[in-house]
């Protein structure tokens, strides 16, 4: 392919994806789900999809509120946290929550630190890659603790990454990162003390777009990404069940809309087909069978448009 200019990229939808870390692998099955075929040439962070006017843009996901927000790029994929990092909530629609990238942001200090609450914290050092949410935070803490000279202020030090390692290296008195399963903060010492927001992926755009016309394109993406979103998160139950105790088990499988209700040869029974969420899988079949169904099958989903 021959080197992309703005030309290249005129009229296409821009739409922004990690280019590594936590989220980059999963937003690739993504759009592999929702169809959307490209080939990015080796070091490019900018690449053409094959089957739609849309141009892939791969950039730091720290840096994809701000392209939305200021609309540059037309949709991204990024997390909750560095929206609100970036200040970009006002300019930028959550319109989609995409269910993986979950984490909490939260004040953590060593083990065997003498601290209890964020309180304690007042006036000290704070090592963070979160240093405008980490200073609204302390600036809350400090008025509580009655400190107004800039001198005695907590002190929010930004760095780049491996922010664990700042209260070992003798840096900070506590840090403020991001927890899933808390290997990283168990390994370094550290304990949780204060939790400063949930955050998982979601898909963005800019609440004042700059291209009105791509705004059906934006919605079908959308449309196919929920569709993929929606294909992990349910299951297909289907089972066979009385007639008579047909009520009692479409009050535990009622789907969505409603369950699909078929009829079968015996006449005392019908199949029963409804759409259940994976993670009550287990516990609906534990229902089911004690209402009386039999023959419980379940299937999974590829895709959807619910
Ligand atoms: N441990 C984690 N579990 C789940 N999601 C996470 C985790 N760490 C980060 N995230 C989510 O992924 C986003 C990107 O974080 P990540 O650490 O991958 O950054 P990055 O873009 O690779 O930058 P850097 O490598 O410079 O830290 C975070 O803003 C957060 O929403
Ligand atoms: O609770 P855990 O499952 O251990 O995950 C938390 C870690 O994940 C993130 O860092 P990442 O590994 O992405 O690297 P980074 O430190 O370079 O940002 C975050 O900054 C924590 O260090």
């Amino acid at each position: 392919m021959s080197a992309l200019d703005a030309s290249t990229l005129n009229g296409r939808l821009l739409f922004a994806i990690p280019k590594k870390g936590r989220l980059h692998e999963k937003c690739l099955t993504l759009l592999a789900g929702a169809d959307i075929q490209f080939r990015r040439p080796n070091r490019l962070d900018v690449c053409l999809v094959q089957n739609h006017p849309i141009a892939l843009v791969f950039l730091p996901a720290s840096d994809i509120p701000s392209f939305v927000g200021k609309g540059n790029v037309d949709l991204g994929i990024t997390g909750h946290d560095v929206i609100l990092e970036a200040q970009m909530e006002a300019h930028v629609s959550e319109t989609l929550r995409l269910g993986f990238g979950k984490c909490a942001l939260q004040v953590q200090v060593p083990e065997a630190a003498p601290v209890h609450s964020v309180d304690a914290l007042a006036g000290k050092r704070i090592v963070t890659s979160f240093e405008v949410l980490a200073g609204h935070f302390f600036a809350d803490v400090d008025k509580r603790a009655g400190i107004e000279s800039d001198d005695a202020r907590t002190q929010i030090e930004y760095v780049g990454g491996s922010v664990e390692a700042a209260c070992a290296l003798g840096l900070a008195d506590g840090i403020v990162d991001l927890v899933e399963s808390g290997e990283t903060m168990r390994a370094a010492g550290l304990r949780p003390i204060a939790t400063l927001l949930q955050s998982e992926a979601v898909l963005i755009r800019s609440s004042t777009p700059k291209h009105a016309h791509l705004a059906p394109l934006i919605d079908k993406i959308t449309a196919r990404i929920a569709g993929v979103i929606a294909a992990g998160k349910y299951v297909i139950c289907q089972y066979n069940v009385r007639r008579a105790t047909l009520s009692a088990a479409t009050a535990i499988t009622p789907g969505r809309r409603a369950p699909t209700i078929s009829p079968l040869e015996d006449p005392e029974w019908v199949a029963v087909s409804s759409m259940v969420e994976r993670s009550k899988m287990a516990d609906v079949m534990d229902q089911l069978v004690s209402v009386g169904a039999e023959d419980i099958l379940i299937f999974n989903l590829d895709n959807s448009r619910v």
